[in-house]
């Protein structure tokens, strides 16, 4: 299928362009940023351009709204940007994205596909309501697709509240986010907006499909945002509290998830494995980026604590959509 890649010389939007290199389904067409950008090659702008990306010449966004001519749109802009751009699109085109803008509307899914596949029912009720052809499908905040895997593996134990202090990475904030004089030597305790997102994320996420709309799932949660001078990969201590499930039960839960391993998606890595001491330098690559690691587990009767890490741009945000793209492909929503 013909892909085109909106922000794409953006840190997310150069990951989805990494991610989407050689990819056996989706094959990138366009290559869309600003009018700044718009005519050059990708490989003036993006230094660490894939080969095969080097002399594409970059569309800007007005030439590609006129005429898009793809099957699907993989979306990086701003979020300020984002939510009339998508709405357009989805009138006739599948749009996965990364944008926050359409990630709370009742009939859009916040998808994961190792935790709420079963979400994806949502693009029938957008395309009822809404009149489109096309869809949206968005993926979590960085922090949350990361949170949200490693909860999935203790959902059979009946989760009743999560505590959470992340450790996020400085790509998380963009290129040009933070300057060096910030972020070096220091650890910041705020990201505006960034709490807000991982409560009620999460909660959505691990919610169930009613009919037309999620009933987010209803274990508490809170949630400290901190920024810290690594470069990729968020690091979070998770505190939870469980209705049951001892040590060795929550240890093996963790090491045995592995949700859609049959269904042969071509990104697709076992999301999770089980490692004494994760950290972000030696484990953010693991399974491609798509992987967390979790460990340090620690805890008895019902309360655990442990550490998860994972890729921020790979499987919080443009690795995460390349798979629900996938997905959605392999289950037919793609035509
Ligand atoms: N908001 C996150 C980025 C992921 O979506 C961050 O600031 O790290």
């Amino acid at each position: 299928m013909r892909v085109a890649v909106l922000g794409a010389t953006g840190m997310v939007g150069r990951t989805f362009v990494r991610l989407l290199a050689g990819h056996p389904w989706f094959r990138v067409e366009k290559l869309v940023a600003s009018e700044r950008s718009a005519g050059r090659k990708y490989g003036e702008l993006v230094d660490d351009s894939p080969e095969e990306f080097r002399d594409v010449e970059v569309t800007s966004l007005p030439e590609f709204l006129r005429d898009p001519d793809v099957d699907i749109v993989f979306n990086a802009l701003p979020a300020s940007i984002s939510r009339e751009v998508e709405g357009e699109l989805a009138q006739s085109l599948p749009v996965f994205t990364n944008a926050r803008s359409h990630r709370y509307d009742p009939d859009v899914p916040i998808l994961v596909p190792e935790v709420n596949l079963e979400h994806l029912e949502l693009i029938e009720v957008q395309r009822e309501r809404r009149g489109w052809e096309g869809f949206i499908v968005t993926n979590p905040n960085c922090s949350t697709a990361i949170l949200t895997v490693s909860l999935a593996a203790l959902r059979g134990f009946g989760i009743r509240e999560v505590k959470v202090a992340t450790m996020q990475a400085i790509s998380g904030a963009g290129y040009s986010g933070l300057s060096a004089l910030a972020i070096q030597d220091n650890v910041i305790p705020s990201i505006p907006g960034e709490e807000w997102k991982i409560e009620n994320e999460s909660r959505k996420i691990l919610g169930e499909l009613d009919g037309v709309e999620v009933k987010p799932a209803e274990f508490r949660i809170s949630a400290m945002a901190t920024r810290v001078p690594v470069l990729h990969g968020h690091t979070e201590a998770v505190f939870v509290k469980l209705e049951e499930g001892s040590l060795e039960e929550v240890r093996e839960a963790f090491e045995s998830f592995d949700p859609l391993g049959e269904l042969g998606l071509p990104s697709y890595e076992r999301p999770l494995v089980y490692s004494d001491v994760p950290q972000p330098r030696l484990h953010r690559d693991r399974g491609r980026g798509l992987t967390v690691t979790v460990g340090r587990l620690e805890g008895s009767s019902g309360s655990f604590k442990y550490v998860v890490t994972g890729h921020n741009l790979v499987r919080g945000a443009a690795g995460g959509s390349v798979l629900n793209a996938e997905l959605a492909y392999k289950l037919g929503y793609l035509k």
